[in-house]
C-alpha cells in the first residue's frame, strides 16, 4: 500500500576536504573511548570487538562476499542462518549481516563501526551525517543510478527533460506532481534543489514501476541499472533526472575510528587490501624479450611508446647467454603492467620496438607505497 507523507525540506550537503597528510602510519586513537549518542544507548566502551556490517541478502550480498574473498578476507559463517560471522585474517572483528539500510542506521547509532552498502543507501539513510565517512567510494559493483522516470505515453509523450517536466502546466498547488519513491529523503531534496515546487511524494516497498499505470503516481524515483524494468512498464528516464550514480562503498563511523581501539588499524588494512585488489583487476603483467645494447637503451625504446609506461616505468633485466665461452647479455627481459583495455595496443607497440616472446599474466594485487585514500581519510579525521 502506498502512503503519502510530508516533505522534509532540510537540505544539507557535506563538504569534504582533500588536503594531504604527511604520515601514513596508523595514528593511535584516544586511550579510553567516550560516550556515543547512539540509539543503543550503550557506551562505546561496552564492547571490545570491532563490528563490520555486510548486506545480509539481496543483490549486494554475494558480490560483497566475493570481493572480500578476492582480497583474502574470506568471511567464515558457521551457519548461513546466523547473522554473525568472522574474517579470520582480521582479529577482533565481528561481521554482522544486516539489511543495507540497517547497516547505515547502526553505524549512526554506534552499533556498527564499518560497513559496505550502496552509495544510494548511504545517501538516503546517512542523510549527510558528519559521523559517516566514506573510506572507499568505488568498490566497482552494485552499479545503478537513482533516477526519475515518467510514462512514455499520454501527457508525458513529448516530455524528455526535468526542465520540461517542471514547466508542465498541469502541476499546481492543488494538483501537484505525484512521485512514488522509496527515497523519501533524497527525492524531496533533489526536487527542491531543482526548483520543482508542486510535488508530493508517496512511498512503497517495491514494484514502484506499477504506480503510474495504476494511477497512483505521475512519476517514480527509483534505482535503475539495465533499464529493463522501466521499459517493460512503459516508463522512461529524462534528461537531468539522475539524482545519483551509485556503486558499493566502504563506510565507517568517524567516532569509532577516532575512539574505538583497533578500528582505524582494521580500516587501514581493509582499505589497503581493497585498493590493491581493485587496482590490479584492470591490469595485466606483460613480460617480453628485447634485443639491445644496454638496459638503458632498451628502457629508452620502451619509454618512447605511450602504452608501455607501466606503473612506474619498465623493469629491464639482462638475459645472459654464453657464446664461445663468453657470457654476454644480448637480450633483455622487460616487465611492465598494462591496462587490460590497452593490451592489444601495447603488444603492437612492443613488437614495433623489437619485442618478442610476449607473455601476458593476470595481476592479483598492486600494493602502492602509499594509498591516496588513506591520506584522505586521515585528513578527514583531522589526524
Ligand atoms: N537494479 C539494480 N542493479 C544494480 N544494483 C542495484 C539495483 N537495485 C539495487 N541495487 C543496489 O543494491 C542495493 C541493495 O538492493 P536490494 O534490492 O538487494 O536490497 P533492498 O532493495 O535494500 O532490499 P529490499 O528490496 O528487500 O527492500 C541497493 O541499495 C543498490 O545499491
Ligand atoms: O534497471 P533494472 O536492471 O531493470 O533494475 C531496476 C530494478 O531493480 C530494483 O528492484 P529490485 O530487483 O531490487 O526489486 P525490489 O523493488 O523488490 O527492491 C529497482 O527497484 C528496480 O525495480
Ligand atoms: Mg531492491
Amino acid at each position: 500500500m502506498l502512503t503519502t507523507m510530508t516533505l522534509p525540506l532540510h537540505v544539507s550537503v557535506r563538504s569534504r576536504s582533500w588536503c594531504c597528510y604527511a604520515s601514513l602510519s596508523v595514528p593511535q586513537p584516544q586511550a579510553e573511548p567516550q560516550l556515543l549518542n547512539g540509539n543503543s544507548g550503550g557506551r562505546l566502551a561496552d564492547r571490545k570487538e570491532i563490528r563490520l556490517g555486510l548486506p545480509s541478502k539481496g543483490r549486494m550480498s554475494a558480490d560483497t562476499l566475493e570481493l572480500l574473498k578476492n582480497c583474502q578476507l574470506s568471511v567464515k559463517q558457521v551457519n548461513p542462518r546466523q547473522y554473525v560471522a568472522e574474517i579470520p585474517q582480521l582479529s577482533n572483528l565481528e561481521v554482522w549481516f544486516q539489511r543495507p539500510k540497517d547497516i547505515v542506521r547502526k553505524l549512526l547509532s554506534g552499533d556498527l563501526d564499518l560497513g559496505i552498502v550502496g552509495l544510494d543507501t548511504l545517501s538516503e539513510y546517512g542523510q549527510s551525517s558528519e559521523d559517516l565517512i566514506t573510506v572507499h567510494e568505488a568498490l566497482e559493483y552494485g552499479d545503478c543510478r537513482l533516477s526519475l522516470a515518467i510514462p512514455q505515453y499520454g501527457i508525458f509523450e513529448n516530455v524528455n527533460s526535468l526542465e520540461e517536466l517542471a514547466k508542465m502546466p498541469q502541476w499546481t498547488e492543488e494538483r501537484p506532481l505525484r512521485v512514488a519513491t522509496g527515497f523519501t529523503y533524497l527525492g524531496p531534496k533533489f526536487m527542491k534543489e531543482n526548483g520543482l515546487k508542486h510535488v508530493t511524494f508517496s512511498t512503497a516497498d517495491g514494484a514502484l514501476e506499477a504506480a503510474p499505470a495504476m494511477g497512483i503516481a505521475d512519476a517514480i524515483l527509483d534505482l535503475v541499472s539495465s533499464g529493463t524494468t522501466l521499459r517493460e512498464n512503459n516508463l522512461k528516464e529524462i534528461k537531468g533526472g539522475v539524482v545519483l550514480e551509485s556503486q558499493a562503498v566502504l563506510i565507517a563511523s568517524r567516532k569509532s575510528m577516532i575512539q574505538r581501539k583497533g578500528v582505524l588499524e582494521t580500516t587501514h588494512e581493509m582499505l589497503e587490501r581493497l585498493e590493491a585488489h581493485l587496482r590490479a583487476i584492470g591490469q595485466f603483467t606483460v613480460t617480453a624479450n628485447m634485443r639491445g645494447s644496454s638496459a638503458e637503451e632498451v628502457a629508452e625504446r620502451i619509454l618512447s611508446q605511450p602504452s608501455l609506461m607501466g606503473l612506474q616505468g619498465p623493469t629491464v633485466s639482462p638475459v645472459f647467454c654464453k657464446h664461445d665461452g663468453k657470457v654476454t647479455a644480448d637480450y633483455y627481459a622487460i616487465v611492465i603492467c598494462v591496462p587490460k583495455k590497452a593490451l592489444y595496443k601495447s603488444i603492437q607497440q612492443l613488437r614495433a620496438i623489437g619485442g618478442s616472446g610476449v607473455l601476458i599474466s593476470p595481476l592479483t594485487y598492486i600494493f602502492d607505497e602509499e594509498t591516496p585514500r588513506w591520506r584522505q581519510l586521515l585528513s578527514e579525521l583531522g589526524l
